[in-house]
């Protein structure tokens, strides 16, 4: 397989429920997307835009109406859904890896590598035989990555998988995700809040079940890649594709576009709040 070429195609995908209020209600409608090797995606879009029915095509729990997924050869998709509870089907640790990991057929002492390398990479430290029922919400959910990490898979979906987590565990969600897509993993993570997907390289946005956007985070959240492009704009300039889409920019967008605005010049769009400070030119003395 050429670095090149799409791990997974989705052409002209559509799904459609039938509604007895709306008659028929369209999730998807008419959706193309190539997920190549390595990428991460940042999906997003208002609600009922369409974002948990693409990560259930793309984990296969969701069937088409109309269209393809096509995967190149045999491409390993996992998931990891939003609630915490609704992957955890065991007692305990280890049965939870034996569920997953049995599937695919491992010996004895692969299995137990895999499962001890994968609660690692989560910081997860706790005896394989903890119950289930001891685990917090974040905990659960760290779980429910190390499963997924641990068959290595060639895609990783995450469906707003850190809605129902504080801040700590957000960070430690998004630094294992971080170390599976250095080791290759492409990543499509699904989430509503505009700074994780600022941590993308490519930000897809849903509108009403179709393509909105396809481009970089600096384009999609602030509508330009360099600030010259802002510099001396009137404040009642052409939105950002983001804010077209009724998404509010995070907090760090919304600051260094009001400097922009009253003039104060800097070196770079920033995406994350340490940026910000880097990016402000001091003034002369
Ligand atoms: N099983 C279903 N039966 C009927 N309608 C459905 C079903 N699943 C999804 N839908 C509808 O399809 C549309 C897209 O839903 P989806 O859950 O994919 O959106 P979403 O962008 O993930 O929303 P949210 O951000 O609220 O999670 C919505 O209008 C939703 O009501």
């Amino acid at each position: 397989m050429s670095v090149f070429s799409p791990l997974i195609s989705i052409h002209d995908a559509s799904v459609h429920f039938a509604s007895e209020s709306e008659g028929v209600r369209k999730a998807l409608n008419g959706f193309s997307l190539d997920i190549r090797p390595g990428e991460w995606i940042a999906v997003t879009g208002s609600n009922g835009s369409g974002k948990s029915t693409l990560a259930g095509i793309l984990l296969g729990s969701c069937p088409l109406s109309q269209g393809r997924v096509i995967p190149s050869g045999r491409v390993v998709v996992r998931g990891v859904m939003q609630h915490p509870d609704a992957q955890v089907l065991g007692d305990t640790i280890e049965e939870e890896f034996h569920f997953v990991l049995g599937a695919i057929g491992l010996p004895a002492d692969e299995f137990e590598r895999r499962q001890h390398e994968a609660l690692r990479r989560v910081r997860l430290p706790l005896p394989a035989s903890t119950p289930i029922g001891e685990l917090s919400g974040g905990q659960k959910q760290l779980l429910n990555i190390a499963l997924a990490l641990a068959v290595r898979p060639d895609v990783l979906v995450l469906d707003e998988p850190t809605a129902m987590l504080d801040p700590d565990a957000r960070g430690q969600v998004l630094e294992a995700v971080r170390e599976a897509h250095r080791d290759g993993a492409a990543v499509v993570w699904i989430t509503h809040r505009l700074e994780e997907a600022a941590a993308s390289e490519r930000v897809i946005a849903l509108n009403e079940g179709a393509l909105a956007f396809d481009g970089s985070p600096r384009l999609f959240l602030y509508g330009a890649e360099r600030p010259e492009s802002l510099e001396r704009q009137p404040s009642a300039g052409p939105a950002a594709p983001c804010e077209r889409l009724a998404l509010e920019p995070p907090f760090v967008v919304r600051t260094a576009a009001a400097l922009l605005r009253r003039g104060v010049p800097l070196r770079e769009l920033p995406l994350h709040a340490d940026d910000l400070a880097k990016a402000v030119v001091p003034p002369c003395r």
